[in-house]
Protein backbone atom coordinates (compact mmCIF):
# COMPACT_ATOMS: atom_id res chain seq x y z
CA UNK A 1 0.00 0.00 0.00
CA UNK A 2 2.69 2.10 0.72
CA UNK A 3 4.85 2.01 -2.66
CA UNK A 4 1.63 2.70 -4.39
CA UNK A 5 1.31 5.77 -2.63
CA UNK A 6 4.92 6.31 -2.66
CA UNK A 7 4.09 5.72 -6.50
CA UNK A 8 0.55 7.93 -7.09
CA UNK A 9 3.12 11.05 -5.42
CA UNK A 10 5.45 10.49 -7.47
CA UNK A 11 3.31 10.62 -10.92
CA UNK A 12 1.65 13.60 -9.56
CA UNK A 13 4.80 15.23 -9.30
CA UNK A 14 6.24 14.06 -12.21
CA UNK A 15 2.92 15.55 -13.82
CA UNK A 16 3.15 18.80 -12.28
CA UNK A 17 7.04 19.46 -13.05
CA UNK A 18 7.63 18.14 -16.74
CA UNK A 19 5.70 20.00 -19.38
CA UNK A 20 3.52 18.87 -21.57
CA UNK A 21 5.48 19.80 -24.65
CA UNK A 22 8.31 17.60 -23.52
CA UNK A 23 5.76 15.01 -24.67
CA UNK A 24 5.04 16.48 -27.95
CA UNK A 25 6.65 14.40 -31.26
CA UNK A 26 7.66 16.80 -33.69
CA UNK A 27 7.01 14.91 -37.12
CA UNK A 28 10.13 14.18 -39.39
CA UNK A 29 9.13 13.48 -42.97
CA UNK A 30 11.41 13.10 -45.87
CA UNK A 31 11.21 14.80 -49.19
CA UNK A 32 8.64 12.51 -51.12
CA UNK A 33 6.02 13.02 -48.28
CA UNK A 34 6.49 16.45 -47.73
CA UNK A 35 5.88 17.20 -50.97
CA UNK A 36 2.56 15.27 -50.77
CA UNK A 37 2.04 17.12 -48.01
CA UNK A 38 2.28 20.22 -49.86
CA UNK A 39 -0.04 19.67 -52.51
CA UNK A 40 -2.74 19.17 -50.55
CA UNK A 41 -2.63 22.89 -49.82
CA UNK A 42 -3.47 22.85 -46.13
CA UNK A 43 0.22 23.47 -44.70
CA UNK A 44 1.73 26.56 -44.00
CA UNK A 45 6.08 26.10 -45.08
CA UNK A 46 8.21 28.12 -43.51
CA UNK A 47 12.11 28.24 -44.62
CA UNK A 48 13.89 29.03 -41.58
CA UNK A 49 17.08 30.28 -43.46
CA UNK A 50 18.48 33.28 -43.68
CA UNK A 51 17.06 35.75 -46.58
CA UNK A 52 20.27 35.35 -48.68
CA UNK A 53 19.86 31.79 -48.82
CA UNK A 54 15.84 31.95 -49.44
CA UNK A 55 16.84 34.32 -52.12
CA UNK A 56 18.61 31.89 -53.71
CA UNK A 57 15.94 29.28 -54.29
CA UNK A 58 13.47 28.16 -51.55
CA UNK A 59 9.95 25.92 -52.26
CA UNK A 60 7.23 27.52 -53.67
CA UNK A 61 5.17 29.68 -51.44
CA UNK A 62 7.35 29.06 -48.77
CA UNK A 63 7.33 32.16 -46.15
CA UNK A 64 11.13 33.43 -44.78
CA UNK A 65 11.79 33.65 -40.87
CA UNK A 66 15.01 33.44 -40.51
CA UNK A 67 16.01 30.98 -37.24
CA UNK A 68 18.78 33.13 -36.32
CA UNK A 69 17.57 36.01 -36.44
CA UNK A 70 16.73 37.33 -32.65
CA UNK A 71 12.95 38.29 -33.11
CA UNK A 72 12.51 34.82 -34.51
CA UNK A 73 10.21 33.13 -31.83
CA UNK A 74 8.16 36.76 -31.71
CA UNK A 75 8.15 36.69 -35.77
CA UNK A 76 6.79 33.78 -35.54
CA UNK A 77 3.84 34.39 -32.81
CA UNK A 78 2.79 37.36 -34.51
CA UNK A 79 2.59 36.11 -38.04
CA UNK A 80 0.86 32.80 -37.33
CA UNK A 81 -2.13 33.62 -34.87
CA UNK A 82 -3.36 30.07 -35.88
CA UNK A 83 -1.38 27.49 -33.69
CA UNK A 84 -3.65 24.29 -35.04
CA UNK A 85 -2.89 24.74 -38.36
CA UNK A 86 -0.48 22.30 -40.07
CA UNK A 87 3.20 23.95 -40.41
CA UNK A 88 6.18 22.48 -42.41
CA UNK A 89 9.90 23.29 -41.74
CA UNK A 90 12.82 23.09 -43.76
CA UNK A 91 16.30 24.54 -43.90
CA UNK A 92 19.38 23.68 -45.59
CA UNK A 93 19.89 19.95 -43.82
CA UNK A 94 17.68 19.97 -41.19
CA UNK A 95 19.08 21.46 -37.97
CA UNK A 96 17.99 24.64 -37.80
CA UNK A 97 14.35 23.42 -38.73
CA UNK A 98 14.58 20.29 -36.49
CA UNK A 99 15.57 23.50 -33.56
CA UNK A 100 12.74 25.56 -35.46
CA UNK A 101 9.93 22.44 -34.79
CA UNK A 102 11.02 22.53 -31.11
CA UNK A 103 10.69 26.37 -30.67
CA UNK A 104 7.12 26.01 -32.33
CA UNK A 105 5.99 23.39 -30.39
CA UNK A 106 7.10 25.25 -27.15
CA UNK A 107 5.21 28.02 -28.17
CA UNK A 108 2.13 25.95 -28.51
CA UNK A 109 1.82 24.79 -31.86
CA UNK A 110 0.33 21.32 -32.52
CA UNK A 111 0.64 20.27 -35.76
CA UNK A 112 4.44 20.90 -37.11
CA UNK A 113 6.67 18.87 -39.62
CA UNK A 114 10.53 19.00 -40.04
CA UNK A 115 11.22 18.40 -43.76
CA UNK A 116 14.20 15.58 -43.31
CA UNK A 117 17.37 16.63 -45.11
CA UNK A 118 16.17 20.41 -46.12
CA UNK A 119 16.31 22.02 -49.48
CA UNK A 120 19.34 19.83 -50.30
CA UNK A 121 17.56 16.76 -50.15
CA UNK A 122 14.53 18.16 -51.58
CA UNK A 123 16.70 19.62 -54.66
CA UNK A 124 18.58 15.94 -54.87
CA UNK A 125 15.14 14.48 -54.60
CA UNK A 126 15.18 17.03 -58.49
CA UNK A 127 11.99 19.20 -56.78
CA UNK A 128 11.79 22.88 -58.07
CA UNK A 129 12.49 25.42 -56.23
CA UNK A 130 11.61 29.42 -57.18
CA UNK A 131 14.23 32.39 -56.88
O1 LIG B 1 20.47 24.32 -42.33
S1 LIG B 1 21.24 23.54 -41.36
O2 LIG B 1 21.15 24.15 -40.03
O3 LIG B 1 20.81 22.12 -41.32
S2 LIG B 1 23.10 23.54 -41.97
Amino acid sequence: MKGKLLFFKLFILAALVIPVSAFAEIKDDDVAKIDELIKTGKYIVIDVRTKEEYNAGHLAGALNFDYYSDDFEDSIESQFKNKNKPYIVYCRSGKRSLASAEILEELGFTNVTNMKGGILAWESAGKPVVK
